[in-house]
């Protein structure tokens, strides 16, 4: 039976400063910080501005209601690490089976004819994935500049705003070609003048600072095997002068541990180290392959662990070890990873993929709360974000609302618990600063039939060269 509701379309408010909406009684909510908003929250002006415990009501009058009822409510989900352009080389055969090293191979020069079109679907459907999944802030590591695609983050910024949500896009970058000992081949590397630049013009254009921010730009030189020290050393520096964040690949591999010994003599966090990045500014992609005394010295640098669980799983790249690294104090968050190596763009399945895959390694005792706490409020620590990822009075109205119906929920009881037991996949109503981006399953507006025509027509050119 579908829910009672008094829900009003989202036209824009006449005065959003004095607009209060109730959702409310939601069937359950998980605020990630053990608040009470068991009689739901009013939102106003994009923000949450009131938790109603259970069996209350508001405190002020509330011009709309959105019954709840049949929902559980969740603080956005908040992904920390994804290449959006792999979404046209998701399971490609030449690579269904291939680790790391023969995947990047492979898949370099497929990458390295990305258009601005290809690029721009790509980006789409990323989104209108993770934001169907409950997803309400992004960030995507782009490192393929090729020629006509140098405006490439000026795309996504594009895609960002047209589907409302929040992203931290990372201009990410490639130096270390083949010729030179790296991995990527020539055309796909770029001159380190060309990148700061870039990286200069793209911060000064579009980061934003502070509460509520949409964009939010950082700098991700690639990983140890494809970016130069000096390209590291040099954005750790414009980071420090321009206050913000970096982001890289590091330690997801024994090939890569074996590569940075072998090249710089160091380890992957003694190399981390030696190029100015072991900071707070700093979030590593995957981070699996650290010893006792590098998960310590990562905690008391405060530096964050992107973790991609199903991704580490089809390169089988390893396991990370996120409590470990939590109680030495690293905060860690999940990322969906690239779609090439997940291949999906699904936040809440991610949860359950980290809940399954840290329950293999530290036994069934591992709560579905706190992967549910890696897909929020840890995520939005490692974004350094401290106004999304909980439910509370002064965040960010970023909210996702499940409805636990349907076959695969039929017989479950604890209706937290089964969004990631019973495999919830898809948000029924997601808001990003208290805007509505999607109702009833949907995202109004974005014709998805059309979109994946489009997009597949352009996975099927970008392989065929
Ligand atoms: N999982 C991934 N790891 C990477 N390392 C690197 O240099 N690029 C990638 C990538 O796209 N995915």
């Amino acid at each position: 039976m579908s829910p009672k509701s008094d829900f009003q379309p989202a036209a824009p408010a006449t005065d959003p400063a004095s607009s209060r909406l109730w959702i409310k009684n939601p069937l359950d909510v998980f605020t990630a910080n053990g608040l009470d908003a068991r009689g739901g929250i009013v939102v106003s002006d994009g923000k949450i501005a009131e938790l109603v415990p259970a069996g209350k009501r508001p405190s002020a009058p509330c011009h709309e209601t959105f019954d709840a009822g049949s929902h559980v409510l969740l603080p956005g989900l908040i992904n920390t690490h994804h290449h959006f352009y792999q979404t046209l080389t998701r399971a490609w055969g030449p690579v269904a089976n291939a680790p790391l090293f023969p995947w990047l191979q492979n898949l370099y020069p497929v990458w390295a004819r990305l258009t601005p079109d290809s690029l721009e679907l790509a980006v789409k459907v990323a989104l209108a994935e993770l934001l169907l999944s409950g997803c309400t802030t992004a960030a995507d590591h782009h490192y393929l500049f090729p020629a006509g695609l140098e405006d490439a983050i000026d795309v996504e910024v594009g895609v960002v705003r047209e589907l409302g949500m929040r992203a931290t896009l990372t201009r990410g970058s490639m130096t270390l070609g083949e010729d030179d000992g790296g991995l990527p081949p020539r055309s796909t590397v770029q001159r380190p003048e060309v990148i700061l630049a870039d990286s200069e013009r793209l911060i000064g254009k579009y980061h934003e600072r502070g509460d509520g921010a949409v964009i939010q730009i950082a700098l991700a030189p690639c990983s140890p095997f494809s970016v130069t020290r000096e390209i590291m050393a040099e954005s750790a520096a414009m980071a420090e002068r321009l206050d913000v964040r970096l982001h890289t690949h590091l330690a997801e591999t024994i090939d890569e541990e074996d590569f940075c010994r072998e090249m710089f003599g160091l380890r992957t966090v003694d190399y981390l180290d030696s190029v100015g990045w072991l900071g707070k500014r700093t979030w590593l992609g995957h981070g699996i392959h650290f010893d006792n005394d590098e998960i310590a010295r990562l905690g008391a640098a405060g530096t964050a662990v992107a973790h991609c669980p199903t991704s580490n799983m089809r390169l089988a790249s390893g396991t990370a070890r996120v409590l470990e690294l939590e109680a030495a104090g690293v905060p860690v968050g999940l990322g969906v990873d690239g779609s090439a190596s997940n291949d999906a763009s699904n936040m809440i399945l991610e949860a359950r993929q980290a809940l399954y895959l840290q329950r293999l390694r530290y036994g069934a005792d591992v709560p579905v709360e706190r992967a549910l706490g890696w897909a929020t409020l840890g995520s939005a620590a490692v974004l350094g974000r401290t106004d999304i990822g909980q439910i509370a009075p002064g965040m960010q109205a970023d909210l996702a609302l499940f409805k636990p119906e349907g076959l695969r929920f039929s017989g479950s009881h604890d209706p937290v618990a089964a969004l990631l037991l019973c495999a919830a996949d898809r948000a029924d109503r997601v808001m990003v600063g208290g805007k509505w981006r999607v109702v009833d399953g949907q995202i109004p507006g974005l014709d998805i039939p059309e979109l994946i025509a489009k997009h597949s027509a352009a996975a099927q050119k970008i392989i065929s060269g």
